[in-house]
């Protein structure tokens, strides 16, 4: 029996409608509309289209956003002094510096820089130190986004063997984190592989939940899946394609086609993990708005 298809399009959308009321509620009590600040360096197509549809869910939502687009050659001064000024900005209660940034900036230097109560991606050490220990946090997108996915689902990981492949510190670590907390919803047996393991397949083979995010263009075939498996494929590439009109098309870490005559469940690429984590990033803002307004006892 092939895979029940998980629809991240669909599940992500729902998610907006919640938050977009949820904003209404604190604009009618506050008069505070979530802001958004996005920084774009250089010249990256993916990132543009990224910025350009987070950009977008801003003004579907209501939320107030404002993208810098910086020239490749910005120094790594200017890109912090910019950061400090948007710190400093009441009407800007997140901020997302693009990544990857041009190799001469050093990018942890960077995400030091955002005020963590800012930090709507999450990627601050000391957001990231308070997942680790089970702190409430604004969760990286990604991982948040996986999360909700499974949760809509009626997925709890709770016992399941979990392999995620890939250990980023933007996907495989925060999920991994995320899975082996000592929570209802969670508790799970988590294997991380990566560049360093030896025999991938022998692992992913045994996962009950199967997470690629390792950025490798439909690495995962079918027969590396368990029959019945959940498979969550995280990846976002782009490959030439000569008969589409954009000159490419998008696979994910995971072949398809083949993995989708296995697998129990599986998320599709595009429509599957990639809009959830533009709905988390909205739900980081409203929550990054709330904490600021808590800060300044406006609410309580
Ligand atoms: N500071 C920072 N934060 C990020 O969250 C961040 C980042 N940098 N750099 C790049 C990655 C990648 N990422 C995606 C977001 C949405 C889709 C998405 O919506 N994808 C659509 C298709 C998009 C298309 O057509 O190209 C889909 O999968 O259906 C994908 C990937 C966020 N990232």
């Amino acid at each position: 029996m092939p895979a029940q298809i998980i629809n991240g399009k669909k599940i992500s959308e729902e998610i907006k409608q919640e938050i977009k009321q949820q904003a209404e509620a604190l604009f009618n009590e506050t008069g505070v509309v979530p802001g958004l600040a996005f920084i774009l360096v250089g010249d990256n197509p993916a990132s543009q289209v990224y910025v350009k549809m987070k950009g977008k869910a801003c003004e579907e939502l209501g939320f107030y956003s404002i993208t810098l687009k910086l020239p490749t050659e910005t120094s790594e001064n200017e890109l912090i002094e910019k950061i400090q000024t948007l710190n400093s900005d009441p009407k800007i209660h997140g901020i997302l510096v693009q990544l990857p940034l041009p190799p001469h900036i050093d990018e942890q230097k960077i995400l030091q820089t955002i005020d963590p109560i800012k930090d709507v991606d999450g990627f601050h050490p000391v957001n990231v130190g308070k997942l680790v220990i089970g702190l409430d946090t604004y969760l990286p997108c990604t991982p948040a986004g996986i999360q909700e996915l499974l949760k809509r689902s009626g997925i709890n990981p709770s016992g399941k063997h979990v392999v995620i492949v890939g250990r980023s510190n933007i996907v495989g670590k925060p999920i991994a984190n995320i899975l082996i907390q000592k929570k209802e919803w969670a508790n799970a047996t988590v294997t991380v592989c990566h560049t360093g393991t030896k025999d991938i397949a022998y692992f992913t083979k045994q996962a009950d939940i199967l997470i690629a995010a390792m950025g490798n263009p439909e690495f995962i075939k079918g027969n590396m899946i368990k029959p019945g498996a959940i498979v969550i494929d995280v990846g976002v590439n782009r490959i030439n394609d000569p008969n589409s009109e954009k000159g490419y098309k998008l696979v994910g870490d995971v072949h398809f086609e083949s993995a989708y005559e296995v697998a129990g469940a599986i998320t599709p690429v595009p429509g599957g993990v990639g809009p959830m984590t533009i709905a988390m990033l909205m739900k980081n803002t409203l929550k990054a708005a709330l904490n600021q307004l808590k800060a300044r006892h406006i609410l309580n």
